[in-house]
């Protein structure tokens, strides 16, 4: 049945013996993310969105199309099994667990991520920023520098505090262990992912490579268990105080909703810290990185941005409030534009336990992936500028299908953290724009176009150039 159902899917990729499409990956993260542009725009191609994939002998649907998109992920919640190798890395938390650990678990995530947590979370989003204009700034003038470094501490910063309520201080040093653990790891990750020949545990486990990817997991367990102690006695101490706490952190709670002391155990709690360690640090990073190159190409949008701030903060330099977030809606519009073409997530995968109908019958044993970088230039949902960066598509209609954009997934297994990141991302790029004017890292060519981005996977889609851009002060 799976090799009827790769026969139906009829990939206009060539694919060899025993590899399939693996071939694709070899190489660097840029090779990886090439192929999957390459199988992306095969499943564009094609009349209903779909293509094959073959890694190794496993077979994958790909998915290029919204309403095929939005039927799996509404039915099939199980991760495919490709995802369990990343287990080693981040635990068994609930983003890659089996839907009966996931299930309860996200019923307790939701609820931290209330508008009323959300709130207090402003305060640090506004803290960090500040901290990041401030150190960015006495960059002005000095030519090209990665915006990559600066938002990636920004982030992680932001999100340790908001997690933990520790002050992790990475802006102020950029290779905090923790860090260099979250972003060599998930690269490594990546390579393990991608390649077919590292996924038995027997091989893997004897390859250089697997202490080191243990000791980043073994370094940042231990962080947290520590972070944990160290909040539980704040606690006790404060309780002895008798004191009301004003803001809650994601620790506590995890702690409260799961029922306190007869909750999560130590060990659940761990996995989902660095769930939300792992999954909320590079993503909004990625996300705003993306938005500061864009603006620097495309000076108008940055004018248009800037003279919507001034309108919201005129001249005075007080800080950015929640409220005023919404009044911000051409900032918004740009933000989902480079998500649309730059999702930091370009692709999630699925596993086929039950049989489910995409005009084609897709079998169990196979597995899915949704190709979001595809889905969202997909001609068909937004038109033949689909490859143009134009944010008023987002103000001058809603998208032509509930699911073509969906950078932060769709259905019941989407992002929790699409606020929370939509927040930060607003706070810290806002605080920026203010201050400083983004300039590109090189002059566009006569045409006044630039040198195309050139894209790398590492779980996450990223600028391999490490988001190069030059600041100038505002007079
Ligand atoms: C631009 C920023 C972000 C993007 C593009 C993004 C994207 C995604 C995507 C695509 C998924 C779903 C994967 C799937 O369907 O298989 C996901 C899940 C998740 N994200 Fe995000 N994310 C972002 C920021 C955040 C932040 C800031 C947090 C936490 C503070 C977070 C926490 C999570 C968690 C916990 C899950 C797992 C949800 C579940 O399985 O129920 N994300 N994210």
């Amino acid at each position: 049945d799976i090799y009827k159902l790769g026969a139906q899917l009829n990939s206009g990729v060539r694919t060899f013996p025993f590899i399939g499409h693996s071939y694709l990956f070899f190489g660097d993260n840029h090779a990886r993310m090439n192929g999957f542009q390459t199988l992306g725009r095969d499943a564009i191609s094609k009349e209903n969105g779909l293509t094959s994939m073959w890694h190794g002998n496993h077979l994958f649907t790909m998915i290029a199309d919204a309403e095929a998109a939005e039927f799996v992920l509404k039915t099939c919640l199980e991760k495919d099994d490709i995802m369990k190798l990343s287990t080693l890395f981040v635990g068994n938390g609930s983003i890659f667990a089996p839907v009966s650990i996931w299930r309860p678990r996200r019923k307790i995530l939701v609820p931290c991520f209330g508008t009323r947590n959300l709130k207090t979370f402003m305060s640090i989003f506004v803290k960090q920023s500040a901290i990041l204009v401030n150190r960015i700034g006495k960059m002005a003038g000095t030519g090209p520098l990665s915006a990559w470094k600066y938002y990636t501490a920004y982030t992680m910063d932001a999100i340790a505090e908001s997690t933990l309520g520790y002050q992790m201080g990475a802006q102020n040093d950029t290779r905090h262990p923790f860090l260099k653990a979250v972003e060599d790891g998930l690269a490594r990750n990546a390579e393990r992912v991608c390649q077919p020949w590292l996924h038995s545990d027997l091989v893997y486990t004897n390859l250089p490579i697997y202490p080191k990817l243990v000791a980043y997991k073994d370094f940042m367990w231990d962080f947290l268990i520590k972070a944990k102690r160290e909040e539980i006695k704040e606690n006790d101490e404060i309780q002895k105080a008798n004191e009301e706490r004003t803001s809650s952190t994601f620790m506590e709670s995890l702690i409260t909703i799961s029922g306190g002391d007869g909750g999560y155990t130590d060990v659940e709690i761990i996995e989902e810290l660095m769930v939300i360690m792992v999954a909320g640090n590079d993503t909004s990073a990625v996300g705003s990185s993306f938005v500061s190159l864009m603006l620097s190409r495309y000076p108008d949008v940055q004018e248009k941005v800037y003279e919507e701030l001034q309108e919201v903060f005129g001249d005075s330099d007080r800080a950015a409030t929640f409220e005023d977030l919404p009044r911000l809606k051409y900032l918004d519009a740009v933000i989902r534009e480079t998500l649309r073409l730059y999702p930091p997530v370009p692709v999630i995968t699925r596993k086929i336990v039950e049989e489910v109908t995409l005009r084609i019958k897709i079998v169990p044993g196979s597995g899915i992936i949704v190709n979001i970088w595809a889905l969202h230039r997909n001609p068909r949902y937004w038109g033949c500028d689909a490859e143009q960066f134009r944010p008023e598509r987002f103000l001058d209609a809603p998208p032509t299908h509930p699911a073509a954009f969906m950078p932060f997934s769709h259905g019941p297994r989407n992002c929790v953290g699409y606020q929370y990141a939509m927040t930060s991302m607003k706070t810290v790029v806002s605080s920026l724009l203010r201050r400083y004017k983004l300039l590109p890292a090189t002059a566009p060519n006569e045409k006044g176009t630039h040198r195309p981005i050139r894209l790398k996977f590492d779980l996450m889609m990223k600028d391999d150039d490490d988001f190069q851009i030059q600041i100038e002060a505002r007079s």
